[in-house]
């Protein structure tokens, strides 16, 4: 079928019966998770660039992850809070401490190490150098929610090294024993997705921020009940997964909190079948970074829908005003 590109008008009515996706996703359920979802804010080592709804955010999510130096940036996140005396500052930090700080430890800071380990917090030293601290960080996530046994052991080994845990790769070997043990593919015994909120891990080392794009990728086979979203100080990032994918928002928060955004094959070429609700919807358009054919500065026009059936999943972009969020609460 041939290509097309459509220039709509700036506000225009969606409708898509649903027997046309298998995916549904609400724009703005990073802020508005239920209590039951199992949810994890993961703190990655940058500074946290969106101050203005650090604290809503940590009280929506169920558990907090610190990837190495990322308890860096949570302990001196609290700095940046005008309070007047280091003991103020401290009653803060200790009503926000993490669940987990995990990785090779060679960013945590002495004083944020002494501070976490003498409040409590879970602190697992994990050395291998063949994976990154936020794999470390994910497949410690699943085994959290997933792996009964695992929370268990934790209470039980307090005062053994490393909480019994391999110290160089013991993570990865508990997660490939749930892996293997676990019924996964049971349709009926599904397992409920795991939403994963990572802070940082993009705009700064280009490697690192490539890193951080792989992760979509690989957590789809690994753990496809991951549902893994990066926020920045500009920007909500996600995979579309192909099959049809229906994203929806209230009117105002398109309208108030919501810029450009774009559909960006960075794993592979693809094809955008179809999408409807884009200032510049495409049919049948093919797409890769080879070509330079990505759909960038492109906009939803849907009132409170937009709908992208992609053949394979790709990467989107949706320009936050993370500054004007506070309006919300
Ligand atoms: N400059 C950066 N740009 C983007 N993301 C980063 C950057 N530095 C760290 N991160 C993210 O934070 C995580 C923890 O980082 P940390 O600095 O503690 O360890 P690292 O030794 O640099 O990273 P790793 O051990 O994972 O290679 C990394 O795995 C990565 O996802
Ligand atoms: C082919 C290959 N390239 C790079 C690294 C280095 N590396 C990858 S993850 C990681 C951990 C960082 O905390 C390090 C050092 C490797 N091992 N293998």
């Amino acid at each position: 079928m041939a290509e097309k590109c459509i220039e709509n008008e700036d506000r225009i009515p969606v409708e898509i019966e649903p027997g046309r996706y298998q995916h549904e996703m609400k724009l703005e359920g990073f802020l508005n998770l239920k209590p039951t979802s199992k949810s994890a804010l993961l703190i990655l080592n940058q500074e946290i660039d969106v101050p203005e709804i650090f604290l809503n955010l940590w009280s929506y999510y169920d558990i907090k992850v610190c990837a190495d130096g990322g308890a860096n940036r949570l302990y001196d996140f609290f700095r940046t809070l005008e309070f007047t005396t280091t003991l103020e500052l401290d009653e803060l930090r200790k009503k926000h401490l993490p669940n987990y700080i995990i990785g090779d430890l060679d960013s945590l800071r002495d004083d944020v190490r002494q501070f976490y380990l003498s409040n409590g917090v879970v602190i697992i030293k994990q050395n291998t150098q063949y994976s990154t601290d936020f794999t470390k960080s994910t497949n410690l996530i699943t085994l959290h929610f997933n792996d009964p046994n695992f929370r268990k052991m934790l209470t039980i080994n307090t005062i053994t090294d490393n909480f019994g845990i391999d110290f160089e790769d013991g993570i990865h070997l508990l997660y490939h024993k749930l892996k293997e043990t676990a019924d996964y593919n049971n349709p009926s015994h599904p397992i409920p997705n795991i939403k994963i909120l990572a802070l940082g891990g993009i705009d700064g080392r280009f490697d690192q921020t490539i890193h951080s794009m792989t992760q979509f990728y690989t957590l789809r086979i690994s753990d496809p009940f991951i549902d893994l979203y990066y926020l920045t100080h500009t920007d909500l990032i996600f995979l579309i997964p192909s099959s049809g994918c229906l994203i929806t928002y209230e009117k105002t928060f398109r309208d108030k909190f919501i810029g450009c955004c774009g559909l960006l094959p960075i794993g592979a070429p693809t094809e955008l079948v179809e999408t409807i609700g884009l200032k510049w919807d495409i049919q049948n358009w093919p797409t890769s970074v080879t070509t330079g054919r990505v759909s960038s500065n492109n906009r939803f026009c849907g009132i409170d829908k937009c709908f992208i059936n992609s053949k394979d999943p790709i990467v989107f972009n949706v320009e936050i005003f993370v500054d004007r969020l506070t309006e919300l609460f």
